[in-house]
């Protein structure tokens, strides 16, 4: 199983994240996107590259803004997994 991350790891990869924040829990990144639907798309893409992974992110889509939120539920916090979803999302976000 993964390990939660440490702190100042954390903090060091959050500084290299664009857009996300969060703590040993969970980190999130938001983005509002042009219209609703562009939103609708950019999850249905993140659903891809996230089933692909076996590693799903808790998502809230509220008209525009869309939510992401990241952590390892089997380890309780976040992981290496949960920093390379990051990373994917934020490319597909562009
Ligand atoms: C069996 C399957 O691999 C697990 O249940 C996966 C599915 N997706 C997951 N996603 C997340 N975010 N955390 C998990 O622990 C997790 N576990």
């Amino acid at each position: 199983m993964a390990d939660v991350l440490g702190n100042d790891t954390l903090t060091a990869a959050l500084a290299d994240l664009q857009g996300w924040s969060g703590d040993a829990e969970g980190i999130e990144r938001s983005v509002t996107a042009p219209a609703f639907l562009d939103g609708i798309r950019l999850v249905a893409e993140v659903a891809h590259v996230a089933e692909q992974a076996d590693h799903h992110p808790d998502i809230d889509i509220r008209w525009r803004t869309v939510t992401f939120r990241l952590s390892t539920h089997s380890a309780g916090g976040v992981t290496e997994k949960d920093l390379a979803l990051a990373r994917q999302i934020n490319e597909l976000i562009g």
